[in-house]
């Protein structure tokens, strides 16, 4: 494998040069963990920490490493490393937190392309759409519309759905395709480019990550579980968050844009599970989980095959992180209140001072 590969480009090889990091290595960061890393070489695989400088001198967030990542790193025992320094960034995408975030959440760097998935059946909105196509130009990601399973609608209806999008949404590049019937795959695998990184924006639920099994032309996430190892004698099985596929394609695929998903789905929640929030309204006790209590329709209803066990194990999946997304959200916004106050108080203070 060679460096351009994974995405390697002249610029960053400019930047090598220019800084004078040619006596370390180059690598990919592959894998986050805490301040932990997996980083890709052009040949190895390495467990990687930050030297202590770096941490140091680290202003915010933004000064460390993320998936997506090139770093100057040197081996200082077997596929064991030490990050020295992070290349400039083309493109980052960040958790868009309402109000002033105390922390950033990046989720991924170098992204060239966004492939935004929707579903043509439940999941299509257009809302959320523009949604997505903003973040992605908010992070100088370029982005493409996906629709997929278009096996689940009739010719003249995604013919008509595709007229109403390029009324609304112009100058982006649309897909449509199938996993199930396969039309469209081999259109969207002609479009990846080798060499350039792409990530998967969507619902849950949408087929990411079988359209990600296709293009890889194997079961890829299952695969990619590898024995991580990050701790010596203790093996993590870890999913690598960046893979390469065999077109060439780069993707990144990480829990945290699966949660830019699930924060603008938040709304929509309720409407693809409009029957699960309907059935809840019957349970015998206002607060039902679900769980065992008598009478509860959600389980009545499973029971009786009147409703998808699966569907809803979806939901709940949705709804848990939905909650800890919106939970985390809360406490941001105290946190920036408190510093507020603060600021407010000092200032109040030095008028009583008259300094
Ligand atoms: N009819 C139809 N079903 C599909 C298609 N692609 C995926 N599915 C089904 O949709 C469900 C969800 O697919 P996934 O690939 O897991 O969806 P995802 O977007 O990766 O979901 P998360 O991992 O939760 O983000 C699975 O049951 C798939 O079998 C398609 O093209 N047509
Ligand atoms: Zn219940």
């Amino acid at each position: 494998m060679k460096l351009e590969d994974l995405g390697y480009t002249e610029e960053l090889e400019g930047y090598r040069k220019e800084r004078h990091l040619e006596v370390f290595d180059v690598g990919r960061v592959i894998l986050e963990h805490k301040d932990k890393y997996v980083i890709k070489s052009n040949t190895a695989e390495y467990n990687a920490e930050l030297i202590g400088n770096l941490r140091f001198t680290a202003e915010s967030r933004y000064d460390l490493p993320a998936v997506g990542d090139w770093v100057a790193f040197s081996e200082y025992d077997e596929n064991r490393a030490l990050i020295h320094a992070v290349y400039p960034r083309h493109s980052m995408l960040e958790r868009q937190a309402a109000g002033k975030s105390v922390q950033p959440q990046i989720i991924a760097t170098n992204i060239d392309y966004g492939l935004i998935v929707q579903s043509v059946n439940r999941d299509f909105n257009i809302n959320r759409l523009e949604r997505y196509l903003t973040i992605c130009n908010t992070s100088h990601v370029t982005p493409i519309i996906i629709l997929s399973k278009i096996d689940l609608l009739e010719e003249e209806k995604l013919r008509a759905l595709l007229a109403k999008i390029k009324e609304r949404i112009k100058g982006i590049a649309i897909r449509t395709i199938s996993n199930v019937s396969h039309q469209g795959l081999h259109d969207m695998a002609n479009l990846v480019e080798k060499g350039k990184t792409y990530c998967l924006l969507g619902s849950s639920g949408v087929g990411k990550s079988t359209l990600l099994n296709k293009l890889s032309g194997k079961e890829l996430m299952t695969t990619a579980e590898i024995s991580a190892g990050i701790d010596r004698g203790k093996h993590v099985t870890t999913h690598r968050e960046l893979v390469v596929l065999p077109n060439g394609g780069i993707f990144i695929d990480n829990p945290g844009m699966r949660e830019i998903g699930v924060t603008d789905t938040s709304v929509g929640l309720e409407i693809t599970f409009d029957e699960i929030v309907e059935l809840s309204q019957n349970c015998k006790f206002n607060n039902c989980k679900h769980t065992s209590e008598e009478d509860c329709a959600i389980r009545n209803a499973i029971e009786k095959g009147e409703l998808d066990s699966d569907s809803y194990a979806n939901f709940q999946k949705m709804e848990k992180e939905r909650a800890f997304f919106e939970s985390s959200i809360e406490e941001k916004r105290k946190k920036d209140k408190n510093f507020g106050k603060m600021i407010k108080n000092v200032k109040k203070q030095r008028k009583q001072n008259k300094y």
